[in-house]
């Protein structure tokens, strides 16, 4: 991590807080502000490259969660040349399924993935803007799992550590921002 130390602080500094949003007592790390300098989209952009390439360049699938992670996931996998597989919130993907319901920071809800989006063994790095308490990515690995994938790892921009989601997810995660 020591070679993205610049190129992060820079990513760092474009991160907006919103105290008390969307419900009070949650400090809101909005991810969407580092897409108003481009440059430090870009760097990002770079960063997330860079380290897959170098860390886990085998990964055959990049499964990214809805919203927010979709910011990122099907840009790396164009640029891995490999597919992009979403999971998203239930009812909005067509065909079979696999769900999970699963609790976050600031509610519950439930998680779906295609049934045949992934082949039996394919390696896959799962992608989201942020962990909190990990209940996201957790349900994410055991449904990439259900599908017959196997998790690599888990890469996220940004971790808020009080919250010790890490301790949380079956799979290594790995994040650039601490929070
Ligand atoms: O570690 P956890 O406690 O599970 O929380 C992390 C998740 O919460 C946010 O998504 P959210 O469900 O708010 O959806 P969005 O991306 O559609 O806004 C964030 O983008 C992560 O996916
Ligand atoms: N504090 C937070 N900021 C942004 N997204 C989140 N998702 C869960 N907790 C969050």
């Amino acid at each position: 991590m020591e070679e993205f130390k610049d190129d992060i602080e820079l990513v760092k500094s474009n991160i907006n807080s919103y105290p008390d949003f969307p419900k009070s007592g949650i400090l809101f790390r909005d991810i969407f502000s580092i897409f108003n300098n481009p440059k430090a989209a870009k760097v990002l952009d770079s960063v997330l490259l860079r380290y897959v390439k170098k860390i886990v360049p085998q990964t055959d699938v990049v499964v990214a969660l809805e919203s927010r992670g979709f910011l990122f996931g099907p840009t790396l996998a164009l640029e891995m040349g490999v597919p992009f597989v979403p999971v998203r919130k239930k009812g909005k993907l067509p065909g079979i399924v696999y769900q999970k319901s699963y609790a976050l920071e600031y509610g519950t809800d439930i998680l779906e993935i295609q049934a045949s989006s992934i082949q039996r063994g394919q390696k896959v790095l799962i992608v989201d803007d942020l962990i909190a308490t990990g209940g996201t990515l957790e349900a994410s690995c055991q449904l990439v799992r259900q599908c017959g994938g196997e998790v690599l790892q888990c890469l996220v921009v940004m971790e808020l550590q009080d919250l010790k989601g890490k301790e949380k997810v079956s799979a290594q995660v790995e994040s650039f921002i601490k929070f």
